[in-house]
C-alpha cells in the first residue's frame, strides 16, 4: 500500500475548515496531521512532516500562511480570498526560488461553480452587457467575493480580447454604490443574507433576450470534491495553479 499523504488544515475550527477535517479525515489516502487555528505555530508543519497545508483562514492571514509552507517546501491548497493580482504575484516570485512546491490559489472548490465562470467566460463575448450578483451568508467579512472577482476578470479579459465595446449604460446621477463595484470595468453586486451559504448568478444581456448563469452551493460539502482534487494534485503541479480549473481537463 503506498504511503498516506500527510496533510495539516488551517482554520480548522471554521465553516471551511471544519468540513475539510471530515473530509480529509474519511479519505483512505490522506492522513490529517495537523488541525490548526488562529494562534497555532506554524511550526508544528515542520515537525509533523506535513507535505500539503490546506489554507481555509481569513484574507489577513493567508499571504504569511502560504509563504510560511513554500518557504519549507510544504505545498499549498488554498481557498481563502483577499489574493490581490499584488499578492499573487510576490508569490510568483517566492516560488520561483522554491520550483519543486506547487500552490493552488482556488477562489471556489465547487465543480459548479468552475463549470459556471467557464461557461460565463465564454459567453462573454456574445453579449451587450454583463453584470454578476454574488450572494452570500452574512458572516461572509469581504465582498466582492472572490468567485466574482475572479469570474469579472475572466469575463472582462473575454470582452476586450474580441474587442466588444463597454456595456451600455446611461447613469448619470447614481446613490453611492447603487450600481455595484466597478472589477475590470464589470458591475458586480454583492448581496449578504441570512439563509444564504454561496450564490451566483452572471446576467448577460442583449436587445431582447437574457442568459442566466447561476451557481448555488447549499452547504460546506458543495466545496469537498475540489478540496480533495486539489490535495492530491498539487504536489505533481509546481509553481502557482490559479482556479481549479486548471486541475481539470475543460477542454474536452
Ligand atoms: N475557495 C472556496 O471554495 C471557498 C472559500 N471560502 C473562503 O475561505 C475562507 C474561510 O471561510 P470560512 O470557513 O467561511 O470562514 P470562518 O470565519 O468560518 O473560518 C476561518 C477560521 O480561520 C481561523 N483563522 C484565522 N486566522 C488564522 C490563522 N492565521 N491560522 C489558523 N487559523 C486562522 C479563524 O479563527 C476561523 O476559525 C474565507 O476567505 C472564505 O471566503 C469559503 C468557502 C468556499
Ligand atoms: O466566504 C464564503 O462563504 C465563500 N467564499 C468564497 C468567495 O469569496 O468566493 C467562495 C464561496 O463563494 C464561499
Amino acid at each position: 500500500m503506498s504511503e498516506m499523504l500527510k496533510v495539516a488544515v488551517l482554520g480548522a475550527k471554521g465553516r471551511m475548515g471544519t468540513a475539510a477535517v471530515a473530509a480529509i479525515g474519511a479519505a483512505q489516502d490522506l492522513e490529517l496531521v495537523a488541525a490548526l487555528g488562529r494562534g497555532d505555530s506554524l511550526d508544528q508543519l515542520v515537525k509533523l512532516g506535513v507535505q500539503v497545508m490546506v489554507d481555509l483562514t481569513v484574507p489577513d492571514s493567508t499571504e504569511a500562511n502560504v509563504r510560511f509552507a513554500v518557504d519549507h517546501g510544504i505545498h499549498a491548497v488554498v481557498g481563502t480570498t483577499g489574493w490581490s493580482a499584488e499578492r499573487l504575484g510576490a508569490l510568483e516570485s517566492l516560488l520561483a526560488h522554491h520550483r519543486q512546491t506547487g500552490v493552488l490559489i482556488a477562489p471556489n472548490f465547487a465543480l459548479g461553480s468552475v463549470l459556471a465562470t467557464r461557461f460565463a467566460t465564454q459567453a462573454a463575448r456574445y453579449f451587450d452587457s454583463v453584470e454578476i450578483i454574488e450572494l452570500h451568508h452574512p458572516r461572509k467579512v469581504d465582498a466582492p467575493s472572490g468567485t466574482a472577482l475572479r469570474t469579472a476578470a475572466l469575463v472582462a479579459a473575454a470582452r476586450a480580447g474580441a474587442g466588444v465595446a463597454d456595456a451600455p449604460d446611461a447613469t448619470e446621477t447614481e446613490l453611492d454604490g447603487a450600481r455595484g463595484a466597478s472589477v475590470d470595468g464589470i458591475r458586480v453586486h454583492s448581496v449578504r443574507l441570512a439563509g444564504l451559504v454561496a450564490h451566483q448568478e452572471v446576467l448577460l444581456g442583449s436587445p431582447g433576450e437574457q442568459l442566466t448563469i447561476r451557481h448555488d452551493s447549499f452547504n460546506h460539502e458543495s466545496f469537498m470534491p475540489g478540496v480533495l482534487l486539489g490535495i492530491r494534485t498539487v504536489g505533481t503541479r509546481p509553481g502557482l495553479t490559479v482556479g481549479l480549473d486548471g486541475y481539470l481537463d475543460l477542454e474536452s
